[in-house]
């Protein structure tokens, strides 16, 4: 038997609200017949329920975030042509609303004949809509917040969104802390002391519960942030488990992270956080850079590795050629003009099409075979220099930003990497493949492209190279390799999850 209550809306209208499965049914009741004929009624689902809060006796608040208009998901292309400048989607809108009731009190005794009072009904729905409500006031929630991320509204998105959104579900407002991040790496030495203050402190308290540490800004913070936290991780010694619970809030321009466990706006980030449904350890993709001047197949069993670099995790992506081109060409215009400066840099470099020569050696790869359209197995897999490399990603996300699905397959929750590669490839084969990756993936069906699968992979370079790691640029010199490797965020000893 659904759990219903009679009461008032804003407009003074007499209005059931009815738990029924997954959705708060609200019914708009004609005055004559309020209790039994409803003339409109309107659902809400669960997961768009984010707070329930009782004032008194007889009033109850319900806050909702929806998405505005699923309409909004179209492209800008014009006339159904599209071109590298007008192929991406737009963003998805959510709105927060807060429905307001108090109890029908003329109608108490209809009101009464209900199954149930208003504070049973609110704990109901708390306990449906937000399962965990009762651990929210004590836990702690420590936002990492990159202010110059995307557009730059990560900080007015915290303050008038996620922490608004965060209170009305149930935490503390002393609880909610805030540090700002820092340009030229130094996020990295913050997010390492939070983390060593977050183990700290676990040593002290075992009740509560974990905090919950959240990367606002763009995959630049979060790589930061994962990285300074693995740093506290790695140097931990004690003997009970560690744990860090990471949340991640996209505010940045191509968030691809956030993207890859469905994640596409502040708001769903935010559900995820309240709602604490799951939280899964993840796989990133550990560097190591070194040389070899080994002229055999084998050059990658003679490596001379580069002991002095700090351990690198990478979350989203590697590149080489026109990829690293496009993001090191594109670096400065990134405050001006969002993510079209990618296509229009990628339009120029597209002019001057370079090819890049190197010799790749994946280990256990899978081989993506475009007749059946699955992967294949294949032993170590080597490209050499027969052909010379045009595009070359390695990813851990599907999409670079939204609507760029690069590695289709990709997955931040697989233990493998996705390697896409296209080699002696011209202007016109590499501008329909990047549109076919814009519509939906659909490049890696052309035997242009070659798409794999694996767990290790090794790159020499011919000559000086760069690189993109997540965004930044690195030099390689000439025979310089890179060596990726995924790993799981989670140890024996050390639980390090994110919220999905
Ligand atoms: N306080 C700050 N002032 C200036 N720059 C900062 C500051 N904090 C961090 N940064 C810089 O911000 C960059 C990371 O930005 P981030 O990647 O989060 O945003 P984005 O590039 O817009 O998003 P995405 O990587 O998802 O495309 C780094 O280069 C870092 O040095």
């Amino acid at each position: 038997m659904p759990i219903s209550i009679i009461v008032k809306n804003q407009e003074q209208k007499t209005t059931r609200l009815v738990l029924d499965k997954a959705q708060l049914v609200i019914e708009q009741l004609s005055n004559e017949n309020h209790a039994t004929e409803a003339d409109r009624t309107e659902t809400i689902d669960f997961e768009c329920i984010y707070g329930v809060c009782q004032h008194g006796d007889s009033g109850i608040d319900i806050h909702t975030a929806i998405i505005q208009n699923l309409t909004t998901e179209k492209t800008d292309s014009v006339n159904g042509t599209q071109t590298l400048t007008n192929i991406r989607p737009k963003d998805v809108k959510w709105i927060l609303k807060t429905l307001r009731y108090q109890i029908d009190t003329e109608h108490v005794a209809a009101a009464a004949a209900e199954p149930s009072f208003l504070s049973e009904f609110v704990t109901q729905l708390k306990n449906q809509a937000v399962p965990h409500h009762l651990a929210l006031p004590e836990t702690e929630v420590i936002v990492v917040l990159n202010p110059t991320s995307g557009a730059r509204l990560a900080e007015m998105q915290w303050i008038s969104i996620v922490k608004p959104m965060l209170i009305s579900a149930g935490f503390a407002e002393s609880n909610l802390s805030k540090i700002t991040t820092e340009r030229d790496g130094k996020t990295r030495t913050l997010a390492d002391a939070l983390g060593q203050r977050i183990l700290s402190m676990s040593q002290a308290h075992t009740s509560k519960p974990a905090p919950i540490i959240v990367s606002m800004g763009g995959d630049g913070t979060l790589h930061e942030v994962v990285n300074g936290l693995s740093d506290a991780a790695a140097a931990y010694k004690e003997a009970k488990q560690g744990q860090f619970r990471l949340a991640v809030v996209p505010a940045g321009s191509g968030n691809a992270f956030a993207l890859g466990i469905g994640i596409e706006s502040v708001e769903q980030a935010t559900l995820k956080i309240i709602k604490g449904l799951e939280e899964k350890p993840f796989y990133f993709m550990d560097v190591k850079f070194g040389h070899s001047l080994h002229n055999g197949d084998n050059w990658q069993d003679h490596i001379e590795y580069d002991a002095t670099k700090k351990p690198v995790r990478l979350l989203v992506v590697m590149s080489w050629g026109f990829h690293a081109q496009i993001v090191s060409k594109s670096r400065y215009l990134r405050y001006f003009m969002g993510n079209k400066r990618f296509s229009l840099v990628a339009m120029f470099l597209l002019k001057f099409l370079q090819q890049y020569e190197g010799e790749l050696v994946l280990k256990d790869a899978k081989k993506y075979d475009q007749g059946k359209q699955q992967f294949e197995l294949q032993q170590t897999t080597t490209l050499t220099s027969d052909k010379k490399f045009t595009y070359f990603i390695v990813s851990k996300q599907h999409s670079l930003e939204k609507g760029f699905k690069i590695a289709p397959f990709a997955s931040p929750l697989s233990s493998d990497m996705d390697v896409v590669v296209l080699r002696d490839a011209d202007a016109d084969t590499l501008t329909k493949a990047s549109i076919a990756a814009f519509q939906g993936g659909e490049h890696v069906k052309s035997e242009d492209v070659e798409y794999f699968k694996t767990s290790e992979l090794f790159l020499r370079v011919k000559d000086k190279a760069e690189l993109c790691l997540d965004g930044e640029i690195h030099d390689l010199p000439s025979k310089g390799i890179i060596h990726l490797q995924t790993e799981k965020s989670s140890t024996k000893k050390f639980s390090f999850t994110i919220f999905i």
